[in-house]
């Protein structure tokens, strides 16, 4: 959305008119037409804030931190694209029914193939067109997505290779799975993205990055970017950082997912009901990543405003640390961004 915005500054419409009508004859988007609200970031960052982001402004776009998830519903804009799924697995879903709840897409006009009819018949639950070949998906799509697991990406591009087109944007999701061996597989002509997303997209939080390869041009990146924009948040990073964001964002839902679990189940312990247990861990969650995210400050400082001298929490966070928390959460990542990296030789 913040590329679109600028791509509107650019085009001479006046940013203080609010919700801005891209018209489909953007330059940089093609095919798209979008209601852009907020029409600019406004995060306010305390210098030190802004300093310590100047590294990131050449490399990476930072989306807006204030966008709540009723502001996104309504920063979301029909694309005039098709998307294909080559693969209806786990990711897949999210990414589909995402798109769909957001309002980027219709159901229909989103195409998907697999080997597993239970996965079809799920997508045609939801109003999307399953087809009987990777091929008809292909010819069925501008925007195709190759959903496989990493060792059936070569196998499903290759299949596909001789129908993609210069409209066609192949997104690969699959860890590990590097630029040159995608180009390799779709061929020299092919524009080609990877993208190594999580499964909040289901929810409009998507945690994402990409990197470009293979003919990719900044269409193709915008267009992938405002997919992604409506489903959560995407950075553009070097091809060399993909496996620590496979590391750290891409699997990291499980990770939080196993702390909401180990929390319900520590309220459980001290008395609470399940239920109730498990709405306090994940709301707790919820809430504190969005005081990261709003307020800007320090996770420790965070923390340290809860920390009431000799009061519980500290009793807690002892605890934590006695435990080594902080170690096996930085020994996760780690673990696997190298499994990413085993996967880009194999
Ligand atoms: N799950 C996640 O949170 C994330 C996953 N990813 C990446 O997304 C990709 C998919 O992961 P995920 O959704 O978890 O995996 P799934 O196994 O759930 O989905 C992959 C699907 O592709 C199907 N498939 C296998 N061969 C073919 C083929 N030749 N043509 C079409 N479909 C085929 C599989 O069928 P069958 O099972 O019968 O083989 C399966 O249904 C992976 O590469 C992964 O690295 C990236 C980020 C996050
Ligand atoms: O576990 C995996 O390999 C995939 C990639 C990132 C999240 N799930």
């Amino acid at each position: 959305m913040l590329q679109i915005c600028r791509v509107v500054a650019r085009h001479g419409f006046r940013q203080s008119v609010s919700p801005l009508l891209l018209p489909n004859t953007s330059a940089a988007v093609r095919g798209f037409s979008a209601i852009c609200w907020p029409p600019v970031p406004s995060v306010k960052l305390t210098p030190e804030q802004a300093k310590s982001r100047e590294h990131l402004q050449n490399r990476v776009v930072i989306p807006s931190a204030t966008g709540s998830p009723s502001a996104m519903a309504s920063a979301t804009a029909a694309l005039d694209k098709r998307i294909g799924f080559l693969g209806s697995g786990q990711m897949a879903e999210a990414l589909a029914q995402g798109l769909i709840k957001r309002g980027l897409v219709t159901a229909e006009r989103i195409a998907c193939n697999d080997p597993n009819p239970v996965r079809k018949e799920l997508f045609k639950s939801f109003g999307a067109m399953p087809y009987d070949s990777n091929v008809d998906v292909a010819r069925n799509s501008d925007v195709l997505f190759v959903a496989v697991k990493p060792q059936h990406v070569a196998q499903v591009l290759t299949e596909v290779r001789p129908v993609l087109t210069e409209g066609h944007t192949v997104v690969s999701i699959a860890a590990g799975i590097t630029v040159d061996k995608l180009v390799e597989a779709a061929g020299p002509d092919a524009h080609v993205i990877r993208v190594m997303p999580n499964t909040p997209c289901l929810v409009g939080e998507t945690a994402a990055a990409m990197c470009l390869g293979g003919k990719a041009s900044s269409d193709d990146e915008a267009l992938v970017r405002t997919i992604f924009e409506a489903v959560g948040k995407i950075y553009t990073v070097d091809e060399k950082l993909l496996a620590a964001v496979t590391g750290l964002s891409g699997s990291g839902p499980a990770y939080v997912f196993m702390m909401v679990e180990a929390l319900a189940d520590g309220g459980v312990r001290a008395g609470l009901p399940r239920d109730i247990a498990q709405a306090l861990a994940a709301q707790t969650v919820l809430g504190s990543a969005k005081m990261v995210l709003e307020t800007g400050k320090h996770p420790g400082a965070l923390k340290d405003m809860v920390t009431s001298p000799a009061g519980t929490t500290i009793a807690g966070v002892h605890e934590l640390e006695k435990a080594g928390v902080r170690a096996a959460f930085m020994n996760a990542v780690v673990a696997a961004t190298d499994r990413a990296n085993q996967l880009s030789k194999m």
